[in-house]
């Protein structure tokens, strides 16, 4: 029997099996707007077998994206431009998801493959940059104007109104963007968030944002359908910064409030640590956390064997195993992971005869 093949129960939801599609950026939008790249990336990985696959970081406002290639729901025409891939990816047996983000002081940067700069306003990038506190990533990247107290409110309902977006665009699952030092991150970690109000300073307050941004969510998502948050289990500082302590009481927090699984990753919030980045190498945070805080957890960060994935199911790490560039470099792996399983999973008609 194979752990990786079971269905998983979510709210009203059964995903066919443990395998997601991790969101990944393909900065290939315009005005926030995906296309026919989108659906044939995000649709072909839908028809490769994944249970759920969720699209990239999509911003919740114009000016938290993290280029000006992001896609995003900040505007009521994106609805429109999503919904064919959503019923595309539906239509497949996949459960469509997105994940709602704002770039925070990582935003207003340029493609990575035409070197990742900072984009001034006169290059095609934006400003104010908008974050927890006056402080730059690093000295690549502009110092971001700290948002006041008033502001916040604001952008909770922007969260809440993409969300809204979201669903009348088909999806039916939310990640919400919590990691790799953007926005949501950045209010979590002291190394970024030196606030002095309610919202900095104590953990209850570095956390209070994205609580709120999860109840103004779940107040508008159908009790039905799951909400999923990716955290940066660690700054990987060996004291100071975010950790695996807090991420596990931040998940006990969230459990009680509708967040129905915690996307367990790292970093992003500090330029120049040293990462043991390896195969699986944030499976054990997913793991303390699961068991923990009690909560389903994914797993994401170097899964890329079969055996591996199983393993992460069937030993309790955690519920789902979330796959990024494995699933970039073969679409079809869920085909050939059930295979060298012994699972007998289904193939679409058009398909069968190749496998
Ligand atoms: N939208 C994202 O979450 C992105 C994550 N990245 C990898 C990454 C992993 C871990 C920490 C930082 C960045 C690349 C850029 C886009």
């Amino acid at each position: 029997m194979s752990r990786l093949f079971d269905p998983f129960p979510l709210r009203g939801l059964t995903l066919r099996n443990r395998i997601a599609v991790s969101p990944m950026c393909q900065y290939r939008a315009v005005d926030g707007s995906p296309n026919a790249w989108h659906q044939v990336h995000l649709g072909s990985r839908a028809i490769g077998g994944a249970g759920l696959v969720i699209a990239e970081a999509s911003a919740v406002e114009a000016r938290g994206r993290i280029s000006p290639g992001d896609t995003g729901l900040y505007r009521d025409e994106h609805i429109d431009a999503w919904a064919p891939i959503t019923r595309f990816i539906r239509q497949a047996g996949a459960v469509p998801g997105i994940q709602l983000a704002h770039a925070g002081r990582k935003a207003s940067m340029d493609l990575p493959w035409r070197g990742g700069a900072a984009l001034a306003p006169d290059q095609g990038g934006w400003s104010p940059i908008v974050a927890p506190s006056a402080v730059a990533f690093d000295a690549a990247y502009k110092t971001p104007r700290a948002l006041t107290a008033s502001e916040l409110p604001d952008l909770v309902a922007s969260f809440a109104l993409a969300a809204q977006r979201a669903l009348a665009a088909g999806f039916e699952l939310i990640e919400l963007h919590g990691a790799h030092g953007y926005l949501l991150h950045e209010f979590l970690s002291p190394l970024s968030n030196q606030r002095d109000d309610d919202y900095g300073g104590s953990f209850d307050n570095r956390i209070r944002l994205t609580l709120d941004v999860i109840a103004a969510v779940r107040a508008v998502w159908p009790e039905r359908l799951p909400l999923m948050l990716r955290i940066s289990a660690t700054d990987w500082l060996d004291d100071g910064g975010w950790d695996i302590e807090q991420s596990i009481e931040l998940a006990r927090r969230v459990k009680h409030m509708g967040v129905d699984l915690i996307d367990v990753s790292s970093g992003g919030n500090l330029p120049k640590v040293r990462i043991p980045v390896g195969p699986g190498y944030q499976v054990p945070f997913a793991a303390r956390i699961r068991r923990e805080a009690d909560i389903a957890t994914g797993a994401v960060g170097m899964i890329t064997e079969p055996q591996q994935a199983e393993a992460i199911v069937a030993s309790g790490d955690a519920d789902l195993v979330l796959m990024a560039r494995e699933l970039l470099r073969d679409p079809y792996w869920p085909y050939h992971a059930a295979k060298a399983l012994g699972v007998a999973m289904p193939v679409p008609e058009p398909y069968q005869r190749a496998w």
